[in-house]
């Protein structure tokens, strides 16, 4: 894992610890991410350096170095400016950047799930979409599979877990495996946008997450 932009398992701000009985819920009526509360942009716009960094250290997987850099962008008009900012970065990369970002994202129902080593958002996400309770089979099918793409392509298989489910992983899985790499690296930084503008959507109040 490059150096360079990764955190391992980074711990998520403790934004607001006083959410009494019930936690927050996003626009879409789930919880929100532990330890995070809904915000307008106003709050963004007036963080400092370290608070934004804590807060969208992991709108990208593992990557705060790009959270470091849209800081410099603000202010920001809304979500979708904020948003922007985020996937101008990822655009502006050469293809050795872009790998690396994909290359953060731990595998989906892999190791680091069964080892405890997920980000908050990542475990959220993959529970969410029944990926953390299947059965052996299809625990072994899904290793299998991931380990012929991280073989094919030389990075892990990303998908927004969030809006597929368990059944359309190892069926979106054993598709992207048969693509060409130059569209499959659009096809999975596509998917690394998708997951980034869910975690956005969650942080900001008033927008409801895009499908
Ligand atoms: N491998 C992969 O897609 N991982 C990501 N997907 C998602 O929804 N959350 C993740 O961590």
């Amino acid at each position: 894992m490059p150096s360079c932009c990764c955190i391992k398992n980074k711990p998520v701000r403790s934004a607001n610890s006083s959410w009494g009985a019930e936690p927050p819920r996003s626009p879409r009526g789930e919880p929100r991410p532990a330890g995070t509360a809904a915000m307008d942009i106003e709050k963004v716009n007036s963080m400092d350096f370290g608070e934004f960094v804590d807060v969208f250290g992991n709108v990208i997987e593992r990557c705060p170095l790009i959270a470091a850099a849209v800081w410099s962008q603000r202010p920001f008009s809304g979500l979708e400016d904020l948003e922007k900012h985020f996937f101008a970065f990822i655009d502006a990369l050469p293809p050795s950047g872009q790998e690396g970002i994909l290359r953060c994202h731990p595998d989906l129902a892999g190791r680091e799930l069964l080892r405890g080593a997920l980000t908050a958002e990542s475990l959220r996400e993959q529970s969410g979409a029944g990926l953390t309770s299947l059965g052996a089979a299809e625990r072994l099918r899904l290793a299998e599979l991931n380990a012929q793409y991280r073989a094919r392509f030389g990075f892990p298989f990303v998908l927004a877990a969030r809006l597929r489910g368990r059944e359309a992983v190892p069926r979106e899985l054993a598709r992207r495996l048969q693509c060409p790499p130059a569209q499959e690296l659009r096809a999975a930084l596509a998917e690394v946008k998708k997951i980034g503008r869910l975690r956005l959507a969650d942080l900001l109040a008033g927008h409801p997450a895009p499908r």
